[in-house]
């Protein structure tokens, strides 16, 4: 039987693991079991329990402290990230055989894990022979949803996951609280609006001039596609 899970993705901070909090809290009330992995080796603390946890496998103080290594912050992540896809054995006797359960995994936020670093499309690779049915729900702060030319970056951002990935996409914008009244009502624009318009309006500025076409061939291309509404 397949088993079914998540992939929890998004740039650093954007939420991931109060995402799987809330989902392990509505899990409890569905009485559904579910288990989450940490898969971040940086992480230090965590609102729900871990089932799995890869700084049992390698930790960010292991490869910044290793004399020959000699790593700083995302140079480490990325070596135990890099290690962890040499070890993915160890992940599968991590997870057992619990057939009806769900699986969140908690990933770190370093967005070139989601680029150009093949380790995540690894873990997918692995996670699908071993009969996995995974989504990815890329998570990304409001604060990316008020200005037309963040917004494209977001979009971008996530865009890079879902083709490097290819797993089923979910795009989920959070931290909506912290937005007051006239934030909601530009990122409501934002959503339901001509991208490249509102690119343009915003690219007539002395410094943007000179780059304001590829913005608005980018946000063309975005908007033209769809890329937002998947
Ligand atoms: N107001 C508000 N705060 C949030 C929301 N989601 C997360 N936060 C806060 O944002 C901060 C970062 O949240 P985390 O869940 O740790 O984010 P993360 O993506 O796991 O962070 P990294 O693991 O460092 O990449 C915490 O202080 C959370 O309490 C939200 O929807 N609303």
């Amino acid at each position: 039987m397949p088993r079914y899970g998540q992939l929890v993705i998004g740039p650093a901070g954007s939420g991931k693991s109060s995402y799987c909090t809330t989902i392990v809290h509505h899990c409890e009330v569905i009485k559904r079991t579910i288990h989450v992995i940490n898969l971040d080796p940086a992480a230090e603390k965590f609102d729900y329990p871990v089932a799995a946890d890869i700084r049992d496998l390698i930790q960010l103080e292991d490869a910044m402290e290793d004399e020959s290594l000699q790593y700083g912050p995302n140079g480490g992540l990325i070596f135990c990230m890099e290690y962890f896809a040499k070890n993915l054995d160890w992940l599968e006797e991590q997870l057992g055989e619990h057939e009806d359960d769900y699986y969140l995994f908690d990933c770190p936020g370093q967005i070139e894990l989601y680029s150009h670093i093949p380790v995540m499309k690894e873990l997918v690779t692995k996670l699908a022979n071993m009969n996995f049915r995974m989504c990815s729900v890329f998570l990304i702060d409001s604060q990316f949803m008020v200005e037309p030319l963040k917004y494209v970056s977001g979009v971008m951002a996530a865009l890079s996951a879902m083709v490097i990935l290819e797993t089923t996409h979910v795009n989920l914008i959070t931290k909506i609280d912290l937005l007051d009244k006239h934030s909601r009502r530009e990122m409501e624009r934002l959503l339901d609006s001509d991208l490249k318009t509102l690119v343009q309006e915003k690219s007539n500025d002395k410094f943007n001039e000179k780059y304001s076409k590829l913005s608005c061939g980018i946000a063309d291309i975005v908007s033209r596609k769809n890329i937002v509404t998947y």
